[in-house]
């Protein structure tokens, strides 16, 4: 960090600037936390229940960082699964630590997105799965192209909601109500 500050031409050593490089690793340690998370064991709270609809948990906040330019892209994720042939469901909260697991590393928002459905997949075993990501990417807002603004969607579906348009299409229209 101190390298980077010479190199824009200011001076590390100046007042606002010198505890800079070492509030910069603390804000990167906890920015890049997911590194250090088996995102699997955010999944291991699970409960018998008989519910085989699905369940849906809209506009869980995500702040991440593009691995291209290491700078922030954030808005929302959007994730739903039904329940397996055992109904195995999981903590509310835990598909958030899941996002979280993910989102708290160097990423691309399509790699983030599939990653949180593949591990659901994986770890619930569920009949289907839906991930949608909603994000503003600052390196196309703040420099380059500079459209601030342009919301990204990415969206990644497995099982059920991949082969059944309806169950697709009533997860879409679930999440369209807000709108
Ligand atoms: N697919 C994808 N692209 C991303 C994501 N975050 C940033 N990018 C893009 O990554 C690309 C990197 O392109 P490069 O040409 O290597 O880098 P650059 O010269 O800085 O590109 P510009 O942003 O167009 O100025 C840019 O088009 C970014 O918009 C992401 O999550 N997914
Ligand atoms: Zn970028």
């Amino acid at each position: 960090m101190r390298e980077i500050l010479i190199a824009i031409g200011e001076d590390p050593d100046r007042d606002g600037l010198r505890k800079t490089p070492s509030r910069v690793a603390h804000a990167y340690a906890e920015m890049f936390a997911g590194l250090r998370v088996d995102p699997a064991q955010t999944l291991t709270t699970a409960f018998d229940a008989n519910h085989d609809e699905m369940v849906l948990v809209r506009d869980i906040e995500v702040a991440s960082m593009c691995e291209h330019h290491l700078l922030p892209f954030h808005g929302v994720a959007h994730v739903g699964y039904i329940p397996g042939m055992h109904g195995r469901i999981t903590g509310l909260s835990k598909l958030a630590r899941l996002v979280e697991a993910y989102a708290r590393r160097p990423q691309v928002q399509e790699r983030l997105t599939a990653q949180i459905a593949d591990t659901l997949e994986r770890q619930l075993e569920p009949r289907g799965v839906i991930v949608v990501v909603e994000c503003e990417h600052l390196c196309m807002a703040m420099r380059g192209i500079r459209k601030p603004g342009s919301r990204t969607v990415t969206s990644a579906v497995r099982g059920r909601f991949k082969t059944d348009a309806r169950s697709r299409s009533e997860a879409m229209s679930l999440l369209n109500l807000h709108r």
